[in-house]
């Protein structure tokens, strides 16, 4: 079998180096407790997704079999030329605890939105000859640094989007359709496209990264996360020949008679396209179907605030325009412009901008994001790691922290770690100091068994942005 990344075991899923660190920690130690965090970054705060489909996918279970051990152990003879693999430690595993993981995570309700440097994780081993596991599992956990960022800067963009809505359109009604997922293909793998797919739908209701609505199926138990419509691309369109342009955009309308149909208008020139076959030869049959379908116009190259408008005053001087409430220009209602081409939280206020400037509203609009959306983030842009801060050695409870000289900022919080909520804001509380009662973070995961299994709804509900607050403080 041929599994994703090459194995499906837990041993191997770490890097080689921890398979070393069970010789290092001190004599007699026997708790490892260590946190998540976001030291901050891009965002100033961020949207905590996807631990559950790392505990579903990795943790739940008899993770740990004979078959499994032996296999890593051979590995590790060729990996390292010498025998350093813990086999002791994992058989103990396999016979004391059938195989599941001794460990409790701990962890904010996911889509929860956080401000940095607060505690998000924590993990600890429950079996006290298992210390040297909590860290051992480092390398998958902070692996929700994706997960996270893309809700994160997904959610940044709907912010950025609302505004501008708020200022010129008459109401927010089509927020959740505002940006699409076209990320699927320039995503790294399929596995980080489902994941990444996933993350955006916690702010967004449309997406084309069907492995975004299989992981929200699998993993959040909701049975359709996203929606589509009938799109064209360039090769439906560049078939029908560069003569054919019109006959091809003719085809998509009576092809999908009812709802919406989007058309990627830019194969020659957009604009000609815009004026000559939307605004001329097709008019008559877009504005039969305007009951029931709505024309959606695809640019997908040049400046995006520059074509975008350009499209907006060709649309708006064929098909006549309408005032809304807020004094901005809307198109009739069945047609509409997407704008998939150059989309990212730093490009969208310019082209949101720009339509401002002339007076159209931002209704009008649609934003398609790939590249940006899914894939151009890192483990920097929102400085997540994940710590020891904690240890028990010789049944004596040792605050565990570094505090690097030549960088403070990399400062790790101290002791057992709490999480609450004091006047509206979230306060971690170290040492021990916290409330137990107080504490939000849920124990999602113990010994093997998943405590809470959180659907897509609460997430969502999470994760909402508050508008009125937004808005009116904006
Ligand atoms: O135009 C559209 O209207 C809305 C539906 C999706 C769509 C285009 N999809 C797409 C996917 C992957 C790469 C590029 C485009």
């Amino acid at each position: 079998s041929y599994p994703a990344g090459g194995s499906e075991n837990i041993l191997l899923i770490t890097d080689s180096y921890k398979v070393t660190h069970h010789k290092q920690y001190p004599p007699n130690t026997t708790v490892i407790y260590s946190y998540f965090e976001s030291r901050g970054g891009k965002f100033p705060e961020t949207v905590f997704f996807g631990l559950q489909y790392i505990i579903k996918r990795w943790l739940l279970g008899p993770v740990v079999t004979q078959e499994k051990i032996e296999e890593a152990k051979a590995v590790y003879q060729a990996h390292f030329g010498q025998d350093l693999f813990h086999e002791e430690g994992w058989t103990y595993i396999l016979k004391e605890h059938g195989g599941h993981l001794p460990l409790r995570i701990r962890a904010v309700p996911e889509g929860c939105v956080i401000p940095y440097k607060n505690v998000l994780v924590t993990v600890e081993n429950t079996d006290p000859k298992c210390f040297w596991l909590t860290n051992y599992l480092e390398t998958l956990l902070v692996q929700l640094w994706y997960p996270m960022t893309v809700a994160t800067n997904s959610r940044a963009q709907k912010e950025v989007i609302a505004k501008y809505l708020h200022e010129t359109a008459d109401n927010l009604q089509g927020l959740p359709f505002k940006l699409h997922d076209f990320g699927f293909r320039g995503s790294t793998s399929v596995e980080s496209a489902g994941i990444g797919g996933c993350a955006h739908l916690v702010n967004f209701m449309g997406t084309d990264t069907i492995a975004g609505l299989s992981v929200a199926r699998v993993y959040y138990g909701c049975p359709n996360a996203g929606f589509s419509i009938p799109a064209a691309e360039h090769s439906t369109i560049t078939s029908w020949g560069k003569e054919g342009e019109c006959d091809a955009f003719r085809n998509m309308l009576n092809q999908f008679p009812k709802g919406l149909v989007a058309c990627v208008s830019d194969s020659y020139d957009v604009y000609k396209a815009c004026e000559k076959y939307w605004g001329e030869e097709l008019k008559g049959l877009i504005e039969q179907r305007a009951d029931e379908g709505t024309l959606v116009v695809r640019p997908d190259s040049g400046d995006p605030p520059e074509v975008v408008v350009k499209v907006l005053e060709i649309l708006g001087k064929q098909f006549g325009t309408s005032t809304n409430t807020k004094g901005y220009k809307m198109l009739p209602s069945y047609i509409r412009v997407i704008q998939g081409d150059g989309i990212s939280y730093e490009t969208l206020g310019e082209i949101l901008e720009n339509m401002k400037r002339h007076k159209w509203s931002a209704d009008n609009l649609a934003f398609g994001s790939g590249g940006a959306l899914l894939q151009r983030l890192d483990r920097d842009t929102q400085k997540c790691a994940f710590k020891c801060s904690y240890a028990l050695i010789n049944g004596k409870e040792v605050s565990v922290f570094k505090q690097p000289v030549t960088d403070l900022g990399k400062k790790s919080k101290k002791g057992r770690l709490s999480l609450e909520v004091h006047d509206g804001k979230y306060v971690t509380k170290e040492e021990g100091q916290g409330d137990p009662k107080k504490d939000v973070l849920v124990t999602v995961f113990e010994n093997g068994k998943l405590l809470k299994d959180y659907n897509f709804d609460e997430i969502r509900k999470n994760a909402e942005i508050n508008l009125v607050k937004k808005l009116n403080s904006a």
